[in-house]
């Protein structure tokens, strides 16, 4: 292993991946900072949730490789995941179990001691509001925030240093959100780093002091989120950079006539 001190919190190097004849991550490289707020922005499509999954080693690249702390993704898996939590896009739980009965589940796999499992699940229940009445509900029963709530404590149990978030908003509603959002604060000040996509800007100018922008598989913009923005809002600086044609639909006729 070599020296995680040092290291970028992920380094993502020439990732690429094609499906067929499509070129869903075109040779993609970003780096992110330990104590960094990384957001990964682009269209629907542009190869977001490609890229995320095999930087955290879910899906195997073309070309290309993904550091964790110096730690390779591919070839030291496991001290790799150590170091990380993720939140993949349509996360499949195991869905027969209360979140309790999920985060202790997890954490034991994860070899942390029962003592610890318990106190970091209690924590981690009442922090996301999955505590109480909620306790007792199967995650099969969970709403899509709900999910998104415990797939996010899932991710922080085992103390991780870097969290990879793949939309960790969508469908979560404004008081939930505020929650999270002050986690993922809170976890950042703590030194840690997280990469999170999402397609809201509003909420990655808020957050994020890095962005990147990808469009048709590959980073259009990366760097600081100000030097990106360059004066305009992040909304802007993205239609621009990803070349959006901004129609207001004129060809829909039918609509409200
Ligand atoms: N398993 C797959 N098989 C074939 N094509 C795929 C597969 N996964 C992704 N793609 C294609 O690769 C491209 C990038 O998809 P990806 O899901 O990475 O984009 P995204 O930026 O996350 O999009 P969104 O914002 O809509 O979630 C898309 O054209 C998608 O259809």
């Amino acid at each position: 292993m070599s020296d995680a001190g040092a290291a970028p919190a992920l380094r993502v190097d020439g990732l690429h991946k094609a499906f067929g004849e499509h070129v869903a991550a075109n040779r993609v490289s970003l780096t992110v900072q330990p104590g960094s707020f990384y957001g990964l922005v682009g269209p629907n499509g542009a190869g977001k949730t490609t890229t995320l999954s095999m930087a955290v080693g879910l899906q195997r690249p073309d070309a290309g490789r993904s550091l964790v702390f110096g730690v390779d993704v591919w070839r030291d898996p496991l001290a790799a995941k150590r170091l990380m939590g993720v939140l993949p896009d349509g996360l499949a739980l195991p869905e027969r179990l209360t979140g309790r009965e999920l985060l202790t589940y997890l954490g034991t796999l994860s070899g942390l001691d029962p003592a610890t499992v318990e106190r970091r699940a209690s924590e981690l229940l009442d922090v996301m509001e999955l505590s109480g009445s909620a306790e007792r509900t199967l995650v099969i029963d969970y709403s899509t925030g709900m999910r998104k709530k415990i797939g996010l404590a899932s991710a922080l149990l085992h103390g991780p240093r870097l969290l990879v978030l793949d939309e960790p908003f969508e469908a979560v509603d404004p008081v939930s959100a505020a929650t999270l959002k002050n986690i993922l604060r809170r976890f950042v000040a703590g030194g840690g780093a997280v990469l999170l996509s999402s397609h809201v800007m509003a909420l990655v100018e808020q957050l994020c002091d890095t962005v990147a922008v990808m469009a048709g598989g590959v980073v259009a913009a990366e760097g600081p989120l100000d030097e990106v923005r360059g004066g305009r809002t992040l909304e802007e600086a993205f239609v621009e950079l990803v070349g959006a044609d901004v129609s207001g639909g004129e060809g829909l006729s039918w609509l409200g006539s």
